[in-house]
């Protein structure tokens, strides 16, 4: 799908990171028609949030299951095997080339998208010399996202701050999926690679994954609607 074919609405995936079903549910009935698009991830998959993808895509939603997969190939893809039955429309591995490769085996021609994750938001040049990792942020972001690209992976996960540079390299073959988002006066936390809504859409971000601003939100309807309107005026 090029960004021009993605639906503005479906731009903002909201991430429900939340600790138990009953608790996602509450979440998701309150923001109602204003969002389309949901992640689960460690937290809510873990308790026993997985039934719920099947729950949203029944409901017209859609579903990034974002488990970060991450183990020998052949688990790999038999695990992914198991998740295309799942009716998620993303999930995400590490991007290591074994773990990728995996990764689209099991896949195969379902509609399942393997999104990999290049470097984590919460990461600077300190956390990964302190890792282990002789290349900075940039610089393994990008040979992570051409290994992806070779390996046939359907889209990258990346800070908004990497996005530019992404776009020159894969085009608009990759989906670009960016956490580390935050509207402007909102809390950090442990986010080190950020950006506000309407930045990240200029940089050219096709999806925006935005948690704890809409999650801790007094009203988090208003503020999935304002960052909904920061992308329309971004996108023009
Ligand atoms: O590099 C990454 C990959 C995934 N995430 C996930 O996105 C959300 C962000 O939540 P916030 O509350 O908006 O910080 C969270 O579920 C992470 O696991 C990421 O942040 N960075």
């Amino acid at each position: 799908m090029t960004p021009a074919e993605i639906a503005p609405k479906d731009r903002l995936i909201v991430a429900l990171d939340l600790p138990s079903v009953e608790a996602a549910e509450a979440t998701i009935n309150r923001l109602g028609d204003s969002v389309t698009f949901y992640k689960i991830g460690y937290r809510l998959a873990y308790a026993g949030g997985l039934p719920l993808v099947g729950k949203l895509a029944d409901k017209g939603k859609k579903v990034f299951l974002d488990l970060k997969l991450h183990d020998i190939g052949n688990t790999v893809m038999q695990g992914v095997e198991s998740i295309t039955r799942l009716g998620a429309t993303f999930l995400t591995v590490h991007a290591y080339p074994q773990t990728m490769k995996g990764a689209v085996e099991g896949r195969g021609n379902s509609s399942l998208k393997i999104l990999a994750v290049t470097v984590l938001t919460s990461y600077n040049e300190a956390d990964l010399h302190a890792a282990g990792y002789r290349l900075g942020v940039s610089e393994l972001v990008e040979a992570r996202a051409q290994q992806a690209q070779v390996l046939g992976i359907d889209g990258l996960v990346c800070s908004p701050e990497e996005v530019g540079n992404l776009r020159k390299i894969v085009g608009h073959q990759m989906s670009l999926v960016t956490p580390g988002i935050r509207p402007a006066g909102s809390a950090t936390g442990d986010q080190k690679r950020i950006m506000t809504p309407s930045r990240a859409i200029t940089a050219g971000a096709d999806y925006l994954v935005v948690g704890r601003p809409v999650l801790e939100a007094a009203d988090p309807k208003a503020i999935a609607e304002a960052i909904h309107a920061e992308i329309a005026q971004a996108l023009g």
